[in-house]
């Protein structure tokens, strides 16, 4: 059944190429009836050697029009192949760009979830792994059902019960298949979810050996890699033990159709109930008339591995889009938010809990709380990241899901400590594929974020390279050219998330100013860890287990001697710690 809907779903993904592969098919499958046909000359060549009035030029004949056949089954069968390459080529490439297209419909937050080895598998290994099964399997296979089918047809009519001899091998090969690939699928998933754990900590590995060799716990993380690929090693080789064995007796029990057809057949011509000429021929086609079937039960294991891969093709395709509002908020201007009853959570998780606030246009909002208090989700909301479960956000009165992805994506500056640089030069990382900015706008943001100095002591100057084959920035370098990012872009919102890791005095200093340049004017909201720098914040946002608790300004919160007050004394005590 999931099989079924997994098959027709990949042939739903195939689209208009769908054509090609039918013609492939048709032309496959004429290609192996034609296979038959030397055994049937063959047939016909020993029924004129036996009739004994043999006419020499008869026998040229056949073994001309054999000839003829092999060459044009072989033309057929080159024929097909091309066209099913041709449309496995253009699917795989179809699918990808689905793929790709989709998720930069969904939201933000998909990305934070998945891992990148998940979707690398999906998009590399899984689709890859259609190639073979479209432009190989599907024309094998219909092959494999038709042409026996057509040719057992024929045999029936000649001999029904020497037909049925053939059978013989196919019904006990296909019961040790069935028992063979029981759980199958079940064994495949759990493969696949090792496999899939071990890409992702394979990632994982790369990605932070460096803090792992400074923390100095490689050893504990290559552990974790270690056993990943044990895992999936382990469970492989139980896999292979399982089926190996069954798997010769299969192939064995295939190739054994002249165990059938010899005795059986003989006793049918000794009692006179075949003749000579038709024993022959049964006995030359169960030589390879079997071939066909070996080659679609092998199949069945290379199947799970297909469908489970379309099953995850499946799943992000069938993710939901993020349905886009049509509303454009109007260009000038700051907005009010307002995030009304709003609660949400992480599949099973609750994390944030009927949060109600308002924040006004022109103001710096301060979301503070323990880790894991909901600060950051709650900022992301209102970039819609996530959408909320319950409640609503608007800005200046409007459903944020009745606005436009385009204007409010137009409408948010994000600023996170997970900067993302391009492979590119200084101005295109700054500039950000905005084709309406100028060179002169760029060092005018640059300027504002306090970076333009440092960026004219290198030496290509905005022309500088950064990324993996460029210039290594430090963390406050880079921090202020996404703030130059933001200031470029002069949304009315800006969603900040505060460094959590430690700069040193005079980056502080220099990221402060450059924020102070970034937010004038605007509605800002800041994820705030340090409380030192957030105490001239017009309204700071308490929240805590999901829920607001307190909220006011700095004067106000302390008087309060609630929670704000408590973190705001903890962290000033830690600040006369001398280490
Ligand atoms: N993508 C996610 N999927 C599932 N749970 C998540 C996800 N992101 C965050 N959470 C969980 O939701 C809760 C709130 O997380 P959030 O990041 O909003 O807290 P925070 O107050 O910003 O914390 P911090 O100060 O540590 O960044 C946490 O318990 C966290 O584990």
């Amino acid at each position: 059944m999931k099989k079924q809907s997994n098959l027709n779903y990949l042939l739903y993904l195939a689209g208009g190429e769908k054509k090609k592969l039918f013609l492939a098919v048709i032309l496959s499958v004429i290609s192996s009836i034609l296979a038959f046909a030397p055994f049937l000359i063959i047939y016909k060549m020993i029924m004129i050697l036996f009739e004994g009035n043999v006419v020499y030029k008869d026998i040229f004949n056949l073994a001309v029009l054999a000839a003829v056949i092999i060459i044009v089954r072989i033309i057929f069968f080159i024929a097909s192949g091309a066209f099913s390459h041709v449309a496995a080529f253009n699917i795989l490439y179809n699918i990808r760009m689905k793929i790709i297209k989709h998720m930069g419909n969904l939201n933000l937050g998909f990305f934070t979830n998945k891992t990148s080895g998940e979707l690398k598998k999906v998009i590399n290994e899984d689709i890859e792994k259609m190639e073979n099964f479209l432009a190989h399997h599907i024309p094998d296979i219909s092959a494999a059902v038709v042409a026996p089918f057509i040719m057992f047809i024929y045999l029936l009519y000649l001999n029904y019960k020497m037909a049925l001899v053939l059978l013989i091998p196919v019904v006990i090969g296909g019961v040790i298949q069935s028992i063979m690939f029981k759980n199958f699928e079940k064994r495949m998933e759990h493969y696949f979810t090792l496999l899939e754990n071990m890409n992702s900590t394979i990632v994982q590995f790369i990605q932070g050996i460096s803090i792992m060799k400074a923390f100095n716990v490689s050893s504990l993380s290559f552990e974790k890699y270690r056993k990943s690929i044990e895992e999936y090693a382990d469970y492989w080789k139980k896999i292979t033990e399982t089926n190996s064995q069954s798997h010769s007796i299969f192939l064995a029990i295939m190739d054994s159709g002249l165990l059938f057809t010899i005795p059986l057949g003989g006793y049918f011509y000794i009692n006179g109930g075949i003749g000579l000429g038709t024993y022959l021929l049964f006995i030359i086609i169960s030589m390879g008339f079997l071939n066909s079937f070996k080659a679609l039960l092998e199949l069945g294991s290379n199947f799970s591995m297909i469908f489970e891969g379309v099953n995850r093709i499946k799943n992000i395709l069938d993710m939901p889009k993020q349905e886009s509002g049509k509303y454009s908020l109007s260009k000038s201007g700051s907005y009010d938010i307002e995030i009304k009853n709003v609660s949400f959570k992480y599949e099973d998780k609750n994390v944030l809990n009927n949060v109600n606030t308002s924040l006004e246009k022109g103001t710096i909002n301060a979301f503070v709380g323990a880790s894991g208090a909901g600060k950051t989700t709650l900022a992301q909301l209102i970039g819609r990241f996530w959408d909320v479960n319950e409640g609503e956000i608007l800005i200046n009165n409007k459903n944020i899901k009745d606005i436009s992805m385009e204007n409010l994506m137009d409408s948010v500056a994000f600023v996170f400590q997970d900067i993302f640089m391009l492979n590119d030069t200084i101005y295109e990382n700054i500039r950000m594929g905005n084709e309406n900015v100028d060179y002169e706008e760029v060092t005018e943001a640059a300027k504002k974020a306090q970076i333009h100095d440092f960026i004219m002591t290198l030496p290509n100057g905005y022309e500088t390279r950064m990324g993996e084959s460029g210039i290594k920035l430090s963390g406050g370098e880079k921090q202020r050219i996404s703030i130059a990012r933001a200031i470029l872009k002069d949304a009315p919102i800006i969603l900040l998330d505060e460094a959590t890791a430690s700069l040193d005095a005079d980056n502080e200093i220099e990221i402060q100013k450059s924020l102070q340049k970034l937010t004038e004017g605007k509605t800002v909201i800041v994820i705030a860890h340090k409380l030192n720098t957030i105490v001239n914040s017009d309204q700071i946002i308490v929240l805590n287990d999901g829920q607001i608790e307190e909220i006011g300004n700095h004067e106000k919160l302390l008087k309060n001697k609630k929670r704000y007050f408590n973190m705001y004394k903890e962290q000033e005590q830690a600040k006369g710690w001398v280490v």
